[in-house]
Formats: C-alpha cells, sequence, structure tokens
C-alpha cells in the first residue's frame, strides 16, 4: 500500500518508507478510533499522505507505556544510552538527503534548508552522546565537619515533549537528545502540520536499539485533548514545549497542578540594531539570515529592523536588492530560496501584519503581496518608516517580511529594543568594542548575535527571558533540564 499523494518518484518513495501510525511501546499501531489526519504539502495545498490521528486513549497508552518503561532506562548504563545517541546521528547522517526531501514536502522549506536543519538535528545527538557520559554528582564536608554531602543527579523520570512545525526534527532531537542522555522515557507529540520528519525520527531510534517504551510518539489533530490529561496526571513529571507564548502559558497552567518541572521555547520578538558603525557588508548579511532562515518561520527571526539614521536609506536599498532577487518557488525544486509558509492561517497572519502597516504609513520598497498559484507562498517584502505603534512592530510575523524603523542614538536603540514583552534574542551590528558589550549588556533577551545573523547552535544555551520562556536547551546545561539534583547527607561520626 502507498500513503503517498507525492508528485515525483523520489518524493512517493520518502514519503511512503514513513511509518503513519502511533509508535507507542515499540509498535507502531493505528489511533483507537481508527481516525487519520491529512498532511498537506504547502507548495500546492494538496493531501500528501494520512497519519494516525490519536484521541486521548492513545495519549493514556503512551503515557503509560512511557511510565512501564522510565526504571530500567534510567538504570541504563550513560555510555550505552549516549550510543544509542551516536548510532542515531550517524544513520540520520547517511539519510540526510531523504530526510531533506522528505521536510521539504511537509513544510515548505527549500531542500538546502531541510539538509541544514537535519544537520543541525543530527548535531544535537552527536552533542548529547557526549553529555550523557559526563552527568556529574558531588561529595563535600559540611561545614562543621559533622557530615558529608553526596549530590546525586538523576533523571526527571517521564517527560511529555511538544515540538512545533517549523523546525519539525531539530526541535524534536534538542528535547529528545537530553531526555535520553539523562535517562528519561518520554511522549513526543509533534506538530500536526509536519508529523512526517518525526515519526522518520522514531523508527530510526527504534532501529539503532532504543529500548521500547522509551519514545513514545503520539500525533494528534486535538493537542489539547490528548496532552491536558497527560499533564495532569502524576507519572508524567517534565513538560518541555516549543512554540506560542499564549499556548506556553496554557501549558504553564495545566502543569502547575503535579508541579511539573518545565521548559519553555516561546516566542521572539527580536530587535535587529544596526549602528551607524556597524559594517554594513556584514550587517546585510547578517540580516538577511536572520529574517530569511526558514523563511522568517522562526522564534529567532529578526522582526524588527532598527537602524541608525546615518546609514538607514542604503541600509534599506541593499537589503531591499537582495530581498528582490531571491528565488521563490516550491522547495523541492532547483535553485528555489524561499517556500511557501506552512499554511493558509500562516500566510493570512502575514498578510494582515503588512496591511495594518501600509495602512498606518509604512512604505513597500518590495514585495508587499501573497504570491501567485495554489500555495501559501508570500513574497519577500521590505517595509521602512515603519510606525512603532505597528502590529508588526510588537507580533511575531513568522514570515519573509523586514520591517525598518531608524533611530537617532544608542538610548532610543536600547529603549526600542527592549520595549517588548518578548526577550528570546537580539541582533546587534557594530564595529565598537565598548558600544557591542555595553549594548548587549542592556539589551533584555536571554541570545545576542553581535555582528551575526545566527545564534542557534547544539553546543551553545539556547532560550529566552521575559516571555519568550523558561529553561536552556542545548549546551552544557540543556541535559539539567531532564536531571534533579539529590542530595544525600552523611552522618560522619570522626
Ligand atoms: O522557532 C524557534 C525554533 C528555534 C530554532 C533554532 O534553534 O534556531
Amino acid at each position: 500500500m502507498t500513503n503517498s499523494a507525492a508528485s515525483s518518484t523520489d518524493e512517493a518513495r520518502v514519503v511512503d518508507a514513513v511509518p503513519t501510525g502511533l509508535f507507542i511501546g515499540g509498535e507502531w499501531r493505528p489511533a483507537a478510533s481508527g481516525r487519520t489526519l491529512t498532511v498537506d504539502d504547502p507548495a500546492t495545498g494538496k493531501a500528501l499522505c494520512e497519519v494516525a490521528d490519536a484521541g486521548p486513549e492513545d495519549g493514556m497508552d503512551a503515557l503509560a507505556a512511557a511510565a512501564a518503561a522510565q526504571q530500567s532506562f534510567a538504570a541504563m548504563a550513560p555510555r550505552d544510552r549516549g550510543e544509542i545517541l551516536r548510532s542515531a546521528y550517524e544513520v540520520i547522517m547517511d539519510r540526510i538527503d531523504d530526510l531533506a526531501l522528505l521536510m521539504t514536502l511537509e513544510m515548505g522549506k527549500p531542500l538546502t534548508e531541510s539538509r541544514g536543519e537535519i544537520t543541525y538535528a543530527a548535531e544535537f545527538f552527536r552533542w548529547f552522546a557526549e553529555e550523557a557520559v559526563r552527568i556529574g554528582g558531588g561529595y563535600a564536608v559540611a561545614p562543621n565537619g559533622a557530615s558529608r554531602f553526596l549530590v546525586q543527579k538523576q533523571p526527571v523520570g517521564v517527560s511529555l515533549l511538544i515540538t512545533p512545525w517549523n523546525f519539525p526534527m531539530a526541535m524534536g532531537t534538542r528535547k529528545i537528545g537530553p531526555a535520553i542522555a539523562a535517562g528519561c522515557a518520554m511522549v513526543v507529540k509533534p506538530a500536526q502540520q509536519t508529523p512526517l520528519s518525526m515519526h522518520a525520527l522514531a523508527a530510526i531510534l527504534a532501529e539503532v536499539g532504543l529500548p521500547d517504551g522509551v519514545l513514545n510518539l503520539v500525533t494528534t489533530s486535538d493537542a489539547g485533548g490528548v496532552m491536558e490529561p497527560l499533564i495532569r496526571d502524576g507519572r508524567a513529571r517534565k513538560l518541555s514545549f516549543t512554540g506560542s507564548t499564549p499556548v506556553g502559558k496554557k501549558l504553564l497552567e495545566q502543569a502547575s497542578e503535579q508541579v511539573l518541572r518545565t521548559s519553555m521555547e516561546l516566542g521572539g520578538n527580536a530587535p535587529f540594531l544596526v549602528f551607524d558603525d556597524a559594517d554594513l557588508d556584514k550587517a546585510v548579511e547578517g540580516a538577511m539570515l536572520a529574517k530569511m532562515r526558514n523563511m522568517g518561520e522562526a522564534c529567532t527571526a529578526a522582526n524588527r529592523f532598527l537602524v541608525q539614521r546615518g546609514v538607514a536609506e542604503e541600509f534599506a536599498r541593499r537589503i531591499t536588492e537582495r530581498m528582490g532577487a531571491l528565488v521563490v518557488g516550491r522547495g523541492t525544486d532547483e535553485g528555489v530560496q524561499v517556500g511557501p509558509l506552512v499554511d493558509a492561517k500562516g500566510r493570512d497572519k502575514v498578510v494582515e501584519l503588512v496591511r495594518d502597516a501600509v495602512d498606518r504609513g509604512a512604505r513597500v520598497h518590495v514585495g508587499g503581496e501573497p504570491g501567485d498559484g495554489p500555495g501559501y507562498f508570500y513574497r519577500p517584502t521590505v517595509l521602512s518608516d515603519v510606525p512603532l505603534e505597528a502590529r508588526v512592530t510588537s507580533e511575531e510575523i513568522f514570515g519573509p517580511v523586514a520591517a525598518i524603523s531608524v533611530f537617532d542614538d544608542e538610548d532610543d536603540a536600547v529603549a526600542a529594543a527592549n520595549d517588548t514583552e518578548f526577550g528570546l534574542v537580539s541582533y546587534l551590528f557594530t564595529e565598537n568594542i565598548s558600544r557591542a558589550l555595553r549594548v548587549s549588556e542592556r539589551l533584555e533577551s536571554g541570545m545576542v548575535g553581535l555582528n551575526t545573523g545566527l545564534v542557534s547552535n547544539p553546543a551553545a544555551p539556547f532560550g529566552g527571558i521575559k516571555q519568550s520562556g523558561l529553561g536552556r536547551e542545548g549546551g552544557t546545561v540543556g541535559i539539567d533540564e531532564f536531571l534533579e539534583t539529590k542530595y544525600v547527607a552523611i552522618g560522619f561520626a570522626g
């Protein structure tokens, strides 16, 4: 049986290779209700395939399977857990072409970007394979000498991982990697729009020997109905979510019932500051990356370009030239640099935000319209003279739109940059070292890109402050999100 409505032989082959069931207790199976959900190709709006659509009963089965696997998995040797991750890294890299094609089909991003994401995703496994064997502890003498302190790190326990559609594999490996390294069994719920990459990943982990029940996968069109009972059930001890701030707030409320450990990687509204003393070549290069990586569908995307008056016109001219030259099309086509947005809702939001900015007086330099054809395309767009009250300055655009405003001095720039409830990442371009350090310290965000448009790296602590989230993913601290600290007081007679 083929499950694919994809249009070329290769496309059909990679879609058909993906298991379409739920993965629970080491077995692929249909939803208890027998229901399926449709995965669309965002470049055509047409159905790509059907996958099982979990209901609450399936979610509970997944949680029970994770709870049953927890104790023995926690007891597995760290080296063995690391070897599973390392093997999965190798397999992912061996199959990068097929996995990239699959990702492009379900999500829309061009093949080169999908390959970039697959590499990024695999690197989280390589990184956490190395971290699995470096879980530390401590031994200390109490200040009065009368006891000893033994400090142990233990897996937090069953973890619920909810991942977004924009980076369908990397946001999975960023959570699954440390969960496996730490010894946590899990239930994973990928986004409804892009389940296929996660299904492929679950199959790879099973293939390389992840014990049954450690990773359970529930794909569903009813995220709340399936996940809320799991969050409120005492067997789960950890919730890790990447997605919007409003949804994150709801999940935090639910998680408070059982006082779950939470990691929240939420929305952003990244300012991109260009000072008069910036190297403009670097700034434009950085701007293209910070804006156009993933078609702008990233929480890290530069949302507000704040440019000092002396270079504002030249910056706008150069970025307009670059944005206008980008090739838009189906991500599978040779030479395409900008694919469709993920769905009609995402595209319509961009349409609305641009219309609002223009109605309030913003100038369109290029783009400003959705693309032609049936898919969810939006043309790369540059706006200038964007008034501060335009919605585009306070809401995540999640599309290929660069909105430029002008500032006069450093204090104004910092005040404008920090004038948001979000605090994920800020970008800063200046060749003045004192200003670079001063402004980096004053920016209210968990990450700063200084003369670079990319902060994401598996070896670095990724995360935000304010309403952009809680906790850090990746880096040496990423595994801590899945570990508890236990202290044993030891009486010491001397
Ligand atoms: O939308 C946010 C996902 C973060 C992607 C990254 O790691 O850069």
